[in-house]
């Protein structure tokens, strides 16, 4: 292992908070959700997002729901001003939605940032200029007081151009590198920013606490969370607001804690697009919401169609497992998964309350657009119960209990032949080939039946090795019937041990299919398959197949 030297890295301290609260809450309702999906997203992007992907993207977020969309940072670039324009002059920002636009604290960027809010109803000016230790020594070279001065000056220049503004602004201040910050200076800092605002009732503030970088676990950022909550002058006044990333992979968590350490407001992105390991993804958040019954306010009813745009306008690809809406989140390759989902299924759709029970699906895939379709899919770690489910979803057959040993028997040769996944057909082929047509020593050709009080009557004719034979029968009903019919000729004595039938298909093409187990002093139990626009005939064809398959 490569050697690190001792004292390169250093353990995150421990936050002095022995009376924390967050622990003992529960999430109980959704916070306000921010997308910040144009701004973070499209600036940690190979290729920025050009207008008409910009448009596609806020579209998207418009019909999801969002009422607070960080736009972009205006004063930064062309396209991030024309983008604003865009929308302002094509009146494209419905009034329940409040734009948000990133600014430094410099005098020309926010110049030029009013200049694109130009017509705006409703606009969050976002100020932020990092607070951290290691920021105010490496990048600034400025003690806390300068520091201090650089968020009040940004403050006075919002001040300033927010009086010659028609319409009404809102602040946002971010003392950005959070996580980098002492707590007693990020409090400090925040507090002269929302007094210099003027904080009131009617003039509430963002007070946005990002974990600009994730540095520790995600207790550690609920502890920072609640203890600024405490720290906050004119609390309930200022709307606390996260906004973390996801460089420990934690990002979901430290969210989740932080909304039962106080948080009001989550700033996030779709599908975790953003800087470096990327921003918290909201999709996750108001899903892991849903799932607990608490209504989020989103709608990801469709997030097959979430993940098009957002694939196509960040050019990046969704991981197959991402929660929620990856390509295999739904899907079981092994034996009992597939088992208990199968199971699961059905006892859901068998009770009357809606309450969610299938072991293994935390969510029914219905709720986010996804079919049942692809849950289960076959390769060699799958097993009987998964085989079954295919053939019964993909093509209607519904394979008797006992059966399903030997057919995922069949199929698992199939696939360690093979060594990858089967597709569906070739699942149908192995129990076609299993089942169906199989005339080894005897094949039926005819029956003809009628019944008379009761009584079942048939003229049944087959060929038995290699002679056609026509005899016929009595019995209690049909099948019985065509068994006394064949034992005149036939020398395996049987009998039939299990019976079952169902129709397959539509209206229009629906054929019979029954599935007839037989037993003998030889053989225990074999079952054989038969189907037929006549559901005698299939029960028939069935018999034939199972003595086909026992005594050849
Ligand atoms: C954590 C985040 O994601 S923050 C958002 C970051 N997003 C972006 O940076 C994307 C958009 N940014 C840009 O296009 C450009 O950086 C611009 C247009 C904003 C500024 O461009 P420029 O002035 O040419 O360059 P640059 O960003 O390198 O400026 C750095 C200067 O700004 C200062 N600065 C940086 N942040 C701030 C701030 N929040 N408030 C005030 N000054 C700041 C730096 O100290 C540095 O000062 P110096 O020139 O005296 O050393
Ligand atoms: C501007 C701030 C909120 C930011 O993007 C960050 O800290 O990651």
């Amino acid at each position: 292992m490569k050697h690190i030297p001792n004292g390169k890295y250093k353990p995150y301290p421990k936050i002095d908070l022995p009376d924390r609260t967050w622990p003992d809450n529960t999430i109980t309702k959704a916070p306000r959700w921010c997308s910040v999906d144009l701004r973070d997203g499209n600036q940690a992007l190979i290729n920025p997002m050009d207008m008409n992907k910009k448009l596609e993207l806020f579209a998207l977020l418009l019909k999801l729901g969002f009422k607070e969309i960080e736009v972009g940072f205006p004063s930064a670039s062309k396209i991030e001003h024309d983008f604003l324009r865009k929308l302002v002059d094509d009146n494209l920002i419905p009034d329940d939605v409040t734009v948000q636009v990133l600014v430094q604290a410099r005098e020309h960027l926010i110049a030029k940032t009013f200049k694109a809010l130009r017509g705006v109803k409703k606009a969050t000016v976002h100020l932020y200029n990092s607070t951290s230790i290691a920021q105010r020594k490496i990048v600034f070279s400025k003690t806390q007081e300068e520091i201090i001065q650089l968020a009040l000056d940004g403050v006075d220049l919002v001040k300033k151009y927010e009086a010659d503004h028609d319409g009404k602004i809102f602040l946002e201040y971010s003392p950005e590198s959070f996580t980098g910050t002492e707590l007693e200076f990020a409090a400090r800092i925040s507090n002269e920013v929302t007094a210099r605002w003027g904080i009131a009732d009617d003039r509430q503030v963002i007070i946005n606490l990002p974990a600009t970088v994730e540095m520790a676990t995600p207790n550690i950022y609920a502890d920072q969370v609640e203890w600024m909550s405490r720290h906050l002058d004119n609390r309930k006044n200022v709307i606390i607001s996260t906004h973390t990333h996801n460089d420990r992979g934690t990002s979901i968590a430290a969210t989740e804690l932080a909304l039962l350490a106080g948080a009001d407001r989550v700033e996030g992105t779709l599908l975790s697009n953003g800087e470096r390991t990327g921003n918290v993804d909201i999709i996750t958040l108001a899903l892991n919401m849903t799932t607990q019954g608490i209504e989020s306010g989103l709608d990801f009813s469709d997030v097959n169609e979430v993940v098009e745009v957002v694939e196509k306008v960040t050019e990046l690809p969704t991981h197959p497992r991402h929660p929620y809406v990856g390509e295999l989140v739904y899907t079981a390759f092994s034996g009992s998964h597939q088992d208990a989902i199968n199971k699961g299924l059905a006892y859901q759709q068998a009770k009357e309350d809606p309450f969610w029970e299938v072991p293994y699906l935390p969510i029914d895939p219905a709720d986010v657009g996804r079919t049942y379709e692809s849950i289960i899919r076959i390769n060699s770690q799958s097993g009987k119960g998964g085989v079954a489910y295919i053939l019964e979803k993909n093509y209607g057959y519904q394979l008797p209990k006992a059966m399903h040993p030997e057919i995922g028997r069949a199929v698992q040769a199939l696939s360690d032949e093979k060594g990858r996944e089967l597709e569906p057909e070739e699942i149908l082929q192995v129990f076609k080939d299993t089942y169906f047509n199989i005339n080894e020593h005897i094949s039926f050709k005819d029956v003809s039946l009628t019944s008379d009080n009761g009584t079942s009557k048939c003229v049944l004719t087959y060929s038995y090795n290699g002679k056609e034979v026509t005899s016929e029968g009595e019995g209690n009903g049909p099948i019985d019937a065509c068994k006394n019919a064949l034992m005149k000729e036939y020398n395996h004595d049987f009998t039939i041990k299990s019976y079952s039938e169902h129709s397959c298909g539509d209206k229009s093409t629906a054929k019979a299919v029954a599935y007839i187990e037989i037993q003998s002093k030889e053989v225990l139990s074999c079952f054989g398959v038969g189907a037929d626009n006549d559901i005698t005939v299939a029960s028939i064809k069935a018999m034939f197949c199972a003595l086909n398959r026992a005594f050849s």
